[in-house]
């Protein structure tokens, strides 16, 4: 096993880094080109606050999917676990993340988990608040709550992008409505999906993320308890079986981390009572997940025994 330290992780981002061949950028979304397939960077925060950063990590992107475990959090926070998964399901889904043929065939038409596009969208109309802006503004809120970043900020170039390119998201929502899944305004639902998508993001901030979910739902400095635990193993367990897509088998086995990723090449790894982690590298496959992000996590958790499955640690302090 190897130690972690700023050299181990920048010879990990140069081992990774090839890996981005293989995907593409998501062009959809603003401000984004060809040049941004070579970046690639991560930053780890452990238990005791110790940040470890490499490669491009103060490049910022948007939260894109990643953000369907912030608003399953205040989902959870705000009903409970039952009822929200009576809204969603939490099951994985072998099909794309905004497949629409999946949503018709699963219980009653729920979409199969809160880690599709589907799912977020029936999640995003639970969550309370008088208004869109209210809701957002909660949303933000606890973000920055977690992340200690009072300056984080939504792009509106991106909201706008999300809101031109959304007729898949707007069918899924208005197939929901038709069966009974989506009760509250439709509209008002998308909206806030896509302001939630489009919050900008750092290495640091997506690390702090998963680090408020190894931690047990504190706030970093006051030590404030934002989230009783046992919604957080919710979150985790649906991250490590749906947080990749129609690859969480595979980093399940791989990686066996609870990571969640967005379709801008961000990935939030969550290692109980150990460590947060926060990756950026653009250039996504077909899936929609980072490819050289992907294999520095998997990388990660090879060299320094983060799987949860694995018995490594234990065996190294016998
Ligand atoms: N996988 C993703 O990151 C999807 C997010 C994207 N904005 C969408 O709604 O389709």
């Amino acid at each position: 096993m190897k130690e972690l330290t700023e050299q181990y992780l920048m010879e990990a981002i140069e081992d990774s880094k090839p890996f981005a061949s293989s995907g593409n950028v998501n062009m959809n979304i603003p401000n984004t080109d060809e040049t941004l397939k070579d970046l690639l960077g991560v930053t780890i925060i452990t238990m005791d606050q110790e940040c470890y950063c490499a490669g491009d990590y103060m490049e910022c992107v948007p939260m894109q999917s990643t953000s369907k475990i912030i608003g399953l959090m205040l989902a959870l926070q705000d009903f409970g676990k039952d009822r929200v998964f009576q809204a969603v399901g939490m099951e994985p889904m072998g099909d794309f993340f905004n497949s629409i043929s999946q949503l018709e065939s699963y219980d009653t038409s729920k979409p199969f988990n809160p880690m599709i596009n589907a799912g977020a969208i029936a999640v995003a109309a639970l969550i309370k608040g008088q208004s869109v802006e209210k809701r957002f503004e909660r949303y933000l809120n606890f973000l920055k709550k977690i992340t200690s970043h009072e300056e984080l900020w939504m792009s509106e170039e991106v909201y706008e992008a999300e809101k031109a390119n959304g007729a898949r998201n707007r069918s899924l929502a208005y197939f929901m409505q038709s069966t009974g899944t989506l009760v509250t305004d439709v509209e008002e639902a998308l909206d806030l999906y896509f302001r939630m998508n489009a919050v900008m993001m750092n290495c640091e901030d997506f690390a702090r993320v998963g680090l408020f979910l190894a931690r047990g739902g504190r706030a970093p400095h006051t030590e404030e308890r934002l989230i009783p635990p046992h919604h957080l193993r919710t979150v985790k367990a649906i991250m490590m079986t749906s947080g990749m897509y129609n690859s969480s088998g595979h980093y399940a086995v791989e990686a066996g981390i609870p990571c969640k990723s967005g379709v801008s090449g961000s990935i939030i790894g969550a290692i109980p009572g150990r460590m947060g982690i926060g990756v950026i590298g653009p250039a996504i496959d077909e899936k929609g997940n980072s490819t050289a992000g992907g294999a520095l996590i998997k990388k990660l958790s090879q060299d320094l025994g983060l799987n949860m499955f694995g018995i490594e640690n234990i065996e190294k302090e016998r």
